[in-house]
C-alpha cells in the first residue's frame, strides 16, 4: 500500500455479503475494506463469484444478506445511487463497431444524461491519448486501443470508484503494460479500482489483493502478505530432464505443492526440515540441482486452491 494510504476513507466497507443462484451459494459472508486510491485486486478460479462480488458492490445485483457501504451508501438500499457513481468495465466490453471513437462515447455521455456532453468526450479522448483517433471506427482499432476506449467510456462521467472485471483478457504484453499505467495513474488522482485478473503480474501491481475460491474470500493483504501467510518453504528445482518429474515429487513427506514455471519446478512444503530431507533423498545420485528460493505469488494460489475442494463438483 502507499504511503498515507492506511489513513485514506474507506470506500468499500463490507460484511457477511452473501449471494445465492438458485441452490449455489455464491458468494459466502463475503467482507471487504478498500481505501480511497487503492488498488484492489480480485483473484480466483473460474466461478469462484469475482464477478458476482463485483456486481453487488456497484448497486448491480443485490446481495441475499449482509450490510456496508460503496461511496458512503448503502448496499442493499441505495445500489441505484451506487450504480450511477461507478465505472463498471465488464468482462466482455461492448463498443460500437459501426461508430466512431468520438460517437461511442458520446453515446455513453447521452446514456448517463450528461451535460456538456461535448466537453466530456473530448476530455476523455485527451486523457486517454485518443484525441487523434476521434473519427476512427472503433471496430477498426486493435484490441489494445478498443480496451482503451472502453475505459474512456468508463471514465466519462469521473466516478470515484472503478470497477474492471478482467480487463486485460486477450490484450497483448505492452497493451496490458500501458493499461496497467494508466489504472496508476488514475489510483494517484484518488480514483479507487476494483479489478479481477487471472494473471500473476498483474496481482503483484495491486497494493492489495484478495483470493477467492467457491464463494470463500481465502486471503488477502498486499502480495507479500498473502505469500507469508502460506508459510511455504519453496526449492526450486532445475536440470536437463523435468519429465515426469512432477509425479515422483508429489506425495512425498513434507511436499505439499509442486509448481511447473518454465524450465524449473517449484517444490514447497510447510515443513522445511521434511521437505529438505525428503527432497535430498529422492535427489540423490540424480543430474539435478536444487536451489533455495522465496515462495511466489502463485505458489501460495495454488496452495490456498489445493485446499479449497470445489463444493459444486461431484
Ligand atoms: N445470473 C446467474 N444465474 C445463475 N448462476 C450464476 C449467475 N451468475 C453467476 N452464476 C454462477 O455463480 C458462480 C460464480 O460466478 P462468477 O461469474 O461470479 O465467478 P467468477 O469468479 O467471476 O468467474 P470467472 O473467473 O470465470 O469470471 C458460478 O458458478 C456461475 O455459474
Amino acid at each position: 500500500m502507499e504511503a498515507g494510504m492506511n489513513d485514506s476513507p474507506l470506500v468499500i466497507d463490507v460484511t457477511g455479503i452473501n449471494k445465492h443462484f438458485g441452490d449455489k451459494h455464491v458468494v459466502k459472508d463475503l467482507a471487504l475494506q478498500v481505501r480511497r486510491g487503492e488498488i484492489f485486486g480480485f483473484l480466483g478460479p473460474n466461478g469462484s463469484g469475482k464477478t458476482t462480488s463485483i456486481r453487488m458492490l456497484c448497486g448491480l445485483l443485490t446481495p441475499d444478506s449482509g450490510q456496508g457501504t460503496c461511496l458512503g451508501l448503502d448496499v442493499l438500499r441505495e445500489s441505484a445511487a451506487i450504480k450511477r457513481q461507478v465505472g463498471y468495465m465488464t468482462q466482455k466490453f461492448s463498443l460500437w463497431d459501426d461508430l466512431t471513437i468520438g460517437e461511442n462515447l458520446d453515446f455513453v455521455a447521452r446514456m448517463f444524461g450528461m451535460e456538456r456532453r461535448r466537453e466530456a468526450v473530448d476530455r476523455a479522448l485527451e486523457e486517454l491519448g485518443l484525441a487523434g483517433r476521434r473519427s476512427q471506427l472503433a471496430g477498426t482499432l486493435s484490441g489494445g486501443w478498443k480496451q482503451r476506449l472502453a475505459l474512456a467510456s468508463c471514465l466519462l462521467h469521473r466516478p470515484r470508484l472503478l470497477l474492471l472485471d478482467e480487463p486485460t483478457a486477450g490484450v497483448d504484453p505492452k497493451a496490458r503494460r500501458d493499461f496497467w499505467e494508466e489504472i496508476h495513474r488514475l489510483s494517484a488522482a484518488g480514483i479507487t479500482v476494483l479489478v479481477s485478473t487471472h494473471y500473476m503480474d498483474e496481482a503483484e501491481r495491486c497494493h492489495r489483493l484478495a483470493y477467492i475460491a467457491y464463494g470463500t474470500l481465502l486471503a488477502s493483504g498486499t502480495a507479500e502478505q498473502v505469500v507469508a501467510a502460506q508459510g511455504l518453504h519453496t526449492r526450486e528445482i532445475s536440470g536437463a530432464s523435468l519429465h515426469g518429474l512432477g509425479e515422483a515429487l508429489r506425495g512425498l513427506p513434507g511436499v505439499d505443492l509442486v509448481a511447473s514455471f518454465g524450465n524449473v519446478l517449484h517444490v514447497s512444503g510447510r515443513d522445511e526440515a521434511r521437505l529438505q530431507a525428503s527432497l535430498e533423498a529422492f535427489l540423490q545420485g540424480k543430474p539435478l540441482e536444487m536451489a533455495v528460493v522465496p515462495a511466489s505469488l502463485e505458489d501460495a494460489f495454488i496452495h490456498l486452491m489445493q485446499g479449497s475442494p470445489d463444493p459444486f463438483q461431484g
